[in-house]
């Protein structure tokens, strides 16, 4: 990424709209700086109801990010497209380049670069998926090649507008086990690395927080805190059950964790945002990377007398 940076006339970094700040890869920070950028949180339609705290929690994000621009978008909805379209082709209406605007997408796995990438295709040339999509992370494993996004306009003197997509970058360290399950519950990480009852239980959590709360889950369950009975009452209702009528408590938080990122158990946001939050998190990246810093230097230290005795 690094060393085609010099090529790229605008970073794309998609962060997933239910994670604001967990999301944030403080390596980007620094091999982007200097570069113009657009923010987009990718994913609203599952965590916005459209409400007024809805937008009050974007202006909030929006700020965070200034003097960046910031948009938020559903790849399924033609006006959230059509609006990244329109930015791109404004800024390549600016440059005037002779070689064509080149714009690299760059964010965690699975955060929707790859279908975004595609929608914007589509709408902007009406060409069909370029890129694969998938609901696990790491499904693009390489860097490719621009794919054209908006044509050549000659009266204009538009030479087309090309997007680079780019693998997942996962962030460098997770500070703390909740960010970790906030992480595993958007899908950054395979599904393999937290056992389902666990997150499943972090999910049980957020729901109950929200303001609807138990009624997130009547269909299965009464409104309770315990993990155990919420996944009995579950595995009983949608009948999955091993041989004896054992109820299959891993299936079960699966399939209620599937549920969840289809969206059909609540739109909500699993960090808190809050004016100035971002710079907050700022600085407990540079504390966590400093102390990371000291770890490092003392294993170094503790190997290097090890070697000298050995
Ligand atoms: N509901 C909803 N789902 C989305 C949105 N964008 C992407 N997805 C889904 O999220 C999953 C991951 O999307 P991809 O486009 O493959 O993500 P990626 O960032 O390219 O993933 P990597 O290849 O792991 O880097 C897919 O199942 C998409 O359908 C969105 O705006 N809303």
């Amino acid at each position: 990424m690094k060393t085609m940076l010099s090529s790229i006339d605008l970073i794309i970094e998609c962060r997933d709209y239910r994670v604001p700040l967990t999301s944030r890869n403080p390596q980007f920070e620094s091999t982007l700086a200097g570069r113009p950028r657009l923010v987009i949180y990718t994913k609203r339609d599952l965590g916005s109801k459209d409400h007024l705290d809805d937008r009050r929690r974007e202006e909030i994000i929006k700020e965070w990010h200034k003097p960046f621009d910031t948009l938020f978008t559903d790849h399924k909805s033609k006006r959230d497209v059509k609006t990244v379209l329109a930015y791109t082709k404004e800024l390549a209406e600016n440059a005037q380049s002779l070689l064509g605007t080149r714009i690299m997408i760059v964010g965690m796995p699975n955060v929707g670069k790859s279908s975004l990438l595609n929608a914007l295709r589509m709408a902007g040339v009406k060409k069909a998926k370029a890129a694969s999509t998938g609901a696990q992370p790491g499904i693009t494993r390489k860097i490719a090649s621009g794919v054209k996004i908006i044509e050549k306009d000659v009266e204009r003197g538009l030479e087309g507008v090309y997007l680079v997509d780019t693998p997942g970058v996962f962030v460098p360290y997770v500070p703390d086990d909740e960010a970790m399950l906030k992480l595993a519950l958007v899908g950054s990480v395979k599904d393999t690395i937290i056992a389902p009852t666990t997150l499943c239980d972090y999910l049980l959590f957020h729901m109950n927080k929200q303001y609807q709360g138990p009624e997130l889950y009547e269909h299965y369950s009464e409104p309770t805190n315990d993990i155990n009975l919420f996944l009995d009452r579950v595995c009983r209702k949608t009948g999955r059950l091993g041989k004896g009528g054992v109820p299959d408590s891993d299936a079960a938080a699966l399939w209620i964790i599937q549920r969840w990122r289809q969206g059909n158990l609540g739109h909500f946001v699993l960090d808190e945002v809050k004016e100035g939050g971002l710079e907050a998190k700022k600085a407990e990246n540079i504390k966590e990377s400093l102390s990371q810093a000291r770890k490092r230097m003392k294993a170094e230290q503790t190997a290097r007398s090890k070697a000298k005795f050995e």
